[in-house]
């Protein structure tokens, strides 16, 4: 009997090879990058293929899986999987002083006038009984519509996560995109009601998007607002598409990444405020990853009419990368697990610092389940 992709994935770990291992949201298939040797091949210019894993301060390479090899395999659910409802209790209280600091910090940097937003984040230190490839497969059963990964480099190290958010998905020229902010905590049978400071923190973001890909994509569209569940939260969501033309992949990128959905606005000098003052190295949490210049090749049945015509075969080429968020670095039985939200004049640092928490039982029900 051939080994299931969980045992694939041991193998290659144990030989301490890079791989990728993912499921898209909404699909049944997990897919599978091997690479066979330990080289770690940074992007350059974004025309390269592979599976791309980006750090949030973009002065970092960003890390391409190369595929020497690749299968993919439908994901059998398990049927018995229990979802976990209750926020496993875990005190974080430690870290709470220095987050309220921060917070009160940030908004007193907002109120002189020199930011209008920014996203604070920490990280959260626990061990765990479980293997990576346990928590893989729990995040697989437990979030089937968020983008889940386990990701490795022996040169990096072990990362997993379940994210919510598309940072850009391109086919040939057409494009995607979304602007995802503002949180709340779902409640059985209620749906969200929006304050203004999460209106106005996610309009932020749209309106970044919309003024930063202006110059470069055609029949640019922003979809209406909605309400958009992931996990045990909600979150405003707007969809973005248009036509890429001859903006190369690259210059789309850096025009968005970091977006303020994951860093702030003006966009340095919220950098600069995280940078200076978080305490602690994102490395590639709120950064972005996925696949990178896919050719997809689609072929098509010649009918009599078509049959003169010999252009059967047409090649896509495909893009797919997701925000890295609620995602966790695995170190022996040492795990970090990353939160942020965004700060705006409106905060109340008591309220960021429960948002965290919040955000935190993601990755927590997963890893102390
Ligand atoms: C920064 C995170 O999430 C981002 C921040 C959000 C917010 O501020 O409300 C919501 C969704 C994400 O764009 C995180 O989950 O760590």
């Amino acid at each position: 009997m051939s080994l299931g992709f969980l045992d694939q994935i041991k193998v290659q770990f144990r030989k301490g090879l890079p791989f990728v291992a993912y499921r898209k949201p909404n699909e049944g298939e997990i897919k599978v990058i091997f690479q066979n040797d330990l080289e770690l091949h940074k992007v350059t210019d974004y025309t390269e293929s592979g599976f791309v894993f980006a750090p949030f301060d973009e002065r970092g390479p960003a890390v391409l899986i190369r595929k020497d090899e690749a299968f993919a395999e439908a994901f059998e659910f398990e049927p018995e999987y229990a979802e976990n409802p209750i926020i496993p209790a875990l005190d974080q209280d430690s870290d709470k002083e220095l987050y309220l600091k921060l917070t009160e910090q940030a908004i007193k940097r907002i109120d002189s006038g020199n930011l209008k937003k920014v996203v604070l984040s920490r990280s959260i230190e626990v061990e765990t009984t479980k293997t990576p490839f346990v928590m893989f497969s729990d995040l697989l059963n437990q979030y089937p519509k968020a983008f889940c990964y386990i990701w490795f480099h022996p040169k990096i190290g072990l990362w997993l996560g379940a994210t919510p958010e598309i940072f850009l998905e391109t086919e040939n020229n057409t494009l995607r995109t979304m602007s995802l902010a503002g949180t709340q905590l779902h409640r059985v049978g209620e749906t969200p009601i929006w304050k203004e400071k999460e209106l106005e923190e996610q309009e932020m973001v749209t309106q970044f998007i919309q003024s930063a890909l202006e110059d470069k994509v055609s029949s640019l569209e922003v979809s209406r607002a909605t309400s958009f569940k992931a996990g045990n939260l909600w979150h405003i969501k707007t969809s973005v598409s248009g036509n890429m033309n001859n903006s190369r992949l690259e210059e789309i990128i850096g025009a968005l990444h970091p977006t303020p959905a994951v860093c702030g606005l003006p966009k340095k000098a919220a950098k600069e405020f995280i940078l200076e003052n978080e305490n602690y190295d994102r490395q590639f949490y709120t950064g972005f990853l996925g696949e990178l210049n896919f050719k997809e090749d689609i072929s098509r049945p010649s009918t009599r009419r078509n049959q003169e015509n010999r252009a059967y075969r047409t090649i896509k080429n495909k893009t797919s990368l997701f925000v890295n968020l609620r995602c966790m670095q695995i170190l022996g039985n040492t795990v970090s697990v990353y939160v942020g939200g965004g700060i705006t004049s409106r905060s109340v640092p008591e309220k960021e610092w429960q948002e965290t928490k919040d955000k935190s039982s993601t990755m927590l029900k997963i890893v102390l389940k």
